[in-house]
């Protein structure tokens, strides 16, 4: 019993550190808000993470491995065990013209707040461990997947276990966040004047049209689960030249690696197939690495359940949910190197995420209550993973089983190995520092 009061007394120390702190966490998420800033060019954000770590005393490693990522850590007193590692993630890019409209200048105030949260907790008790609590600053996720980057980079190696949270419409332990592989479509064929002598061209916009309805027809065998949606970002400059050049991009998505390639294949001998039928050349590529999907982890899930209702969250459940279908984020990639939790929490809004309604509402003041609640939900699920040795193994045991069931040997360099596997011409990630 002692025990158990002992925990919520330091349970209660991660919500008042929270508090002491609010005004200064809010400030930082707002001026992330007022400087929307794009995948990899987040240095506003960046600058106002770092300094806010560094006037803490955490010992931060600013343009960490990207210019614009971070790493802040603080390690408690040493002990004879084994030291437990703990991540918290930050991101802070924007989408282009409507800015925050996915409110991760909120993921980045969660993130911050839990860590401030978890480590005046154990600096008021002696954990019975050393403990290590690391910030990983991790841009560009809306594009391109910076958190891939730092695991080639060998930012997540040691770590035990590692969280974020994610605004949305309600409030939910896990949502089946998607694999998703984003795939540029270019198609090359010859100019000529439309009228005087159409049959000297060879018409690329006529290539783009059937691609894009060769896709649209594929859909009837496509599974209920699988989401493919493109745009066309050039088809041609005048009626009367014959396009030479059109290009596409296309999201492909699906529940599991295994299924996306399955997929994948399929999409692409619908781009394939507008080429031969034209004359076209195609050139398929990705400026982006492919994301996992999130695997689930229930012990992690159902901690973070408890610690949430607890303070007064009104979780959904997933039939009932938000939605049967999340998105996509490289924090699934994440998940395939050290096991996570990627909640989403209400911030009292019911608008949609990508929108300018879901802008406002991640720069409103309300917001704060549900983002700093979210917050100590995250710090408390931590401490008890800290503080309760067994629930580390049951952590890993989850993923090791998760991971079983997508049966991806680990150690492979799965994002080169798969691209080319998927038939994708060139595949570059713009912006590394190295
Ligand atoms: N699960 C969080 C969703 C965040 C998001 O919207 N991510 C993008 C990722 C796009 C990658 N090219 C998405 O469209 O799901």
């Amino acid at each position: 019993m002692a025990e158990m009061a002992l925990l919520k007394q330091r349970k209660q120390r991660v919500c008042d550190m929270i508090d002491q702190e609010s005004e200064k966490l809010y400030v930082l998420s707002q001026d992330i808000w007022k400087t929307p800033e794009l995948a990899y060019k987040e240095h506003t954000a960046h600058q106002l993470l770092t300094s806010f770590f560094s006037s803490r005393a955490w010992e931060v490693q600013a343009h960490y491995h990207l210019d614009t990522a971070f790493r802040a850590q603080w390690t408690s007193e040493a002990t004879d065990s084994p030291c437990l590692h703990v991540g918290f993630l930050c991101e802070y890019d924007a989408l282009p013209d409507i800015g925050h409209a996915c409110g991760h200048n909120l993921i980045a105030e969660v993130g911050a707040a839990a860590a401030l949260g978890l480590r005046g907790a154990l600096e008021s008790v002696q954990p019975p461990r050393q403990v290590k609590i690391t910030v990983l600053g991790t841009p560009a996720e809306e594009d391109g997947g910076g958190k891939i980057d730092l695991i080639k980079a060998g930012a997540f190696e040691d770590m035990d276990v590692v969280f974020m949270a994610h605004p949305a419409q309600g409030d939910a332990a896990y949502l089946p966040d998607v694999a998703i592989h984003d795939v540029t479509v270019k198609y090359y064929g010859k100019a000529s004047h439309a009228s005087a002598y159409p049959w000297e061209g060879v018409n690329a916009l006529d290539a783009a049209i059937l691609a894009y309805n060769n896709v649209s027809v594929l859909r009837q065998q496509m599974k209920s689960t699988w989401r493919v949606h493109g745009i066309i970002k050039n088809g041609g400059v005048k009626p009367n030249i014959i396009p030479d050049y059109t290009e596409l991009e296309f999201y492909l998505r699906a529940p599991s690696l295994k299924e996306l390639y399955n997929l994948q294949a399929k999409v692409y001998a619908c781009f394939n197939s507008a080429a031969t039928a034209t004359g076209c050349k195609v050139e398929l590529s990705t400026s982006s690495y492919d994301f996992y999907e999130v695997l689930p982890n229930k012990t992690l899930g159902s901690i973070y359940l408890e610690n949430g209702n607890q303070l007064g969250i009104q979780f959904v459940s997933l039939d009932k949910g938000i939605n049967t279908m999340a998105g996509s984020t490289d924090f699934g990639n994440v998940t395939y190197e050290v096991p996570g939790l990627h909640p989403y929490f209400y911030i009292g809004s019911k608008t949609f995420n990508h929108t300018a309604e879901f802008t406002e509402a991640t720069g409103s003041e309300e917001a704060q209550y549900y983002t700093l609640r979210t917050a100590k939900s995250l710090a408390m699920t931590a401490l008890d993973v800290i503080f309760n040795p067994d629930l580390l193994e049951r952590i890993r045991q989850d993923w090791k089983m998760a991971k079983e069931m997508e049966d991806i040997p680990s150690g492979i360099d799965k994002h080169r190995d798969l691209n080319c596997r998927a038939g994708c011409s060139s595949f570059h990630i713009k912006n590394t520092t190295e």
